[in-house]
């Protein structure tokens, strides 16, 4: 469960302080999907960023499970992430120098100590769900958009993360490559209980989530369930 009382953020720009986010009291259960909604500039990746532990709020707290995470210092917060946590981006963020595979192997170097069989199960097993394992040897630039994104998912996962914050991930991609990675995001939310927490304009993601909460001018004006 994500859970996080009177949660504020107000960014300081030289002299004059800007308030994005007031008051923000939300609840998600494990295995939600759910949509974050709202006009551009109404503080949707900043409620992520708040949430994925990517940076902290000004006031308020914010529990993840039983851990308060606005108390850990940078480098517990990194290994919380780390270890709970996964993004997905719409510019997909892979690294350009390396292959398909070594792009999802990168985060569990980074975080875990995995022995070196049971990573190259665990990769093995996301490219053929992701559908990519005839391009494993591929580079980024040598795909196309939906497959970028379908590595980026896969990268996303490798850690077993509880909760994956995705922002606008379906914004660079065609109609139905679109619904491809959001019925591929569902079907492991149903398979694993992973939590989705999306910010999207896009009406193809609004349409398949469970729960929508709309964000305006950093408040939430609405909260509903759709399923
Ligand atoms: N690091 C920052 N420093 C200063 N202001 C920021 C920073 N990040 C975001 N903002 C401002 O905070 C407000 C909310 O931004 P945010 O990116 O969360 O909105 P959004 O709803 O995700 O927008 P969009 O739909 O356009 O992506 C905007 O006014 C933005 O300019």
């Amino acid at each position: 469960m994500i859970s996080n009382q009177n949660v504020s953020k107000v960014y300081k720009m030289g002299e004059v302080d800007l308030t994005v986010l007031k008051d923000l009291n939300l609840q998600i259960k494990h295995g939600e999907f759910v949509a974050i909604v709202g006009p551009s500039g109404s503080g949707k990746s900043t409620v992520l960023n708040l949430l994925g532990c990517l940076d902290k709020p000004t006031d308020g707290k914010i529990f993840i499970d039983e851990t308060d995470v606005t108390q850990l210092d940078t480098t517990a917060l990194a290994n919380f992430r780390g270890e709970n946590i996964g993004f997905i981006f719409q510019s997909f963020n892979l690294i350009p120098v390396l292959s398909v595979y070594e792009n999802i192997e990168y985060p569990l170097i980074m975080i875990q100590n995995l022995p070196e069989k049971e990573r190259r199960e665990r990769i093995m097993t996301l490219l053929k769900d992701v559908d990519m394992l005839d391009q494993k040897d591929k580079f980024p630039d040598q795909l196309s958009g939906g497959q970028r994104q379908r590595v980026a998912i896969a990268r996303a996962l490798v850690t077993k993360p509880k909760i994956v914050f995705a922002d606008e991930p379906t914004a660079n991609l065609d109609t139905h490559t679109s619904n491809q990675i959001i019925t591929l995001m569902r079907n492991i939310q149903k398979e694993f209980n992973t939590t989705f927490i999306f910010a999207t304009h896009d009406e193809k993601i609004v349409t398949a989530v469970d729960r929508i909460i709309t964000l305006v001018d950093g408040v939430v004006t609405d909260d509903k369930r759709v399923a």
